[in-house]
């Protein structure tokens, strides 16, 4: 059993055009480098706009499109650039709650432009492990998507605590996904995908094309992240991984620093699909080789 491939050839290319074109709910993930410019935390807004004509593509032939966005830190601290040194807890809160009304307006914008209109849940880890508040977050999902409202979720850095804070929105995506069924999380991230190593520390770690079952040796490969207000890096995706692919939901980890990431994805750009077993034999193989380390 191949437990991952490192191949990037026509048939994974056709592939991706086919996992992301067949499935009816998508959740995607901006990372925060992606949304705010790393050195003054402006948003990027013409590749925003290039993101949103993507997604209004996949709502326009029938698919429904969930948001969850990172950077609203990375917009607020703005207000904090004074400090020389990264904000604290109460200074990250206060840039929390300041960046996310402008991420807000520039997705609210962007969509409203053509004909969409938006609505933001702001989560924490609450909402998802208390089964009344997951079944309630839930259905106002739901019933954004079916008026044809596109969602926006963020975790509720305003007022999460150490206690009940996700602390990363790879782990929140993935809840997400798991909560709405979704077919396939995107993670688009600053990197092609996974790598044998950190391919900002080797430029020969080769590109992990795709991963069936992730094992030791699958996460000896992650690392975690430089990038000044991310918080997730490679760990945090493969245990998004887990969660997603336990949920028997497809994930993709792709470069968003492109105009039209989506549809870079769609035309064979570089990625790591995480693609679950379906077949029990094949997931229980999988399990026991995690079992046995
Ligand atoms: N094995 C690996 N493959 C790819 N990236 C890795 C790996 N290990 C660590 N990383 C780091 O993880 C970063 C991506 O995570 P992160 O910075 O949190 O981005 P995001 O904004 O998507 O959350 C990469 O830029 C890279 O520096
Ligand atoms: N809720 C935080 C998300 C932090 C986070 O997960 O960032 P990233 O690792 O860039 O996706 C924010 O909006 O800044």
């Amino acid at each position: 059993m191949s437990s991952f491939l490192m191949q990037q050839d026509s048939t994974s290319a056709i592939a991706s055009a086919v996992q992301l074109l067949s499935a009816r709910r998508l959740i995607v993930k901006i990372g925060s480098a992606l949304i705010a410019d790393a050195d003054t935390g402006e948003i990027r807004g013409p590749w925003l706009e290039t993101l949103i004509e993507d997604v209004v593509r996949f709502v326009a032939r029938g698919q429904q499109v969930i948001i969850v966005t990172s950077g609203a830190v990375a917009v607020g601290s703005r207000r904090f650039v004074q400090l020389d040194r990264r904000p604290e807890t109460g200074e990250k809160q206060a840039a929390a709650a300041i960046g996310q009304v402008q991420l807000m307006h520039a997705y609210e914008q962007s969509l409203k432009r053509r004909g969409f209109g938006v609505g933001q849940l702001l989560l924490t880890g609450e909402d998802i492990d208390n089964q009344h508040r997951c079944l309630n977050a839930r259905s106002t999902l739901q019933q954004l998507l079916k008026v044809g409202a596109v969602p926006i979720v963020n975790e509720n850095d305003a007022t999460a605590t150490v206690e009940i804070c996700f602390g990363d929105n790879d782990r929140l995506a993935a809840r997400v996904a798991h909560m709405v069924d979704a077919d396939v999380l995107i993670l688009l991230s600053n990197v092609d995908g996974l790598f044998t190593e950190d391919p900002h520390d080797n430029p020969f770690a080769r590109l992990v094309t795709e991963v069936r079952c992730i094992n030791p040796e699958i996460e000896a490969m992650a690392g975690h992240s430089a990038a000044r207000h991310s918080s997730g890096g490679m760990v945090t995706k493969l245990m998004a991984a887990r969660i997603a692919m336990d949920a028997g939901c497809e994930m993709v980890i792709a470069n968003g620093n492109k105009s039209y990431p989506l549809a870079a994805i769609e035309n064979g750009g570089p990625s790591t699909w995480f693609i679950p077993f379906k077949d029990k034999a094949s997931r229980d193989a999988c399990a026991n080789s995690l079992s046995q380390n």
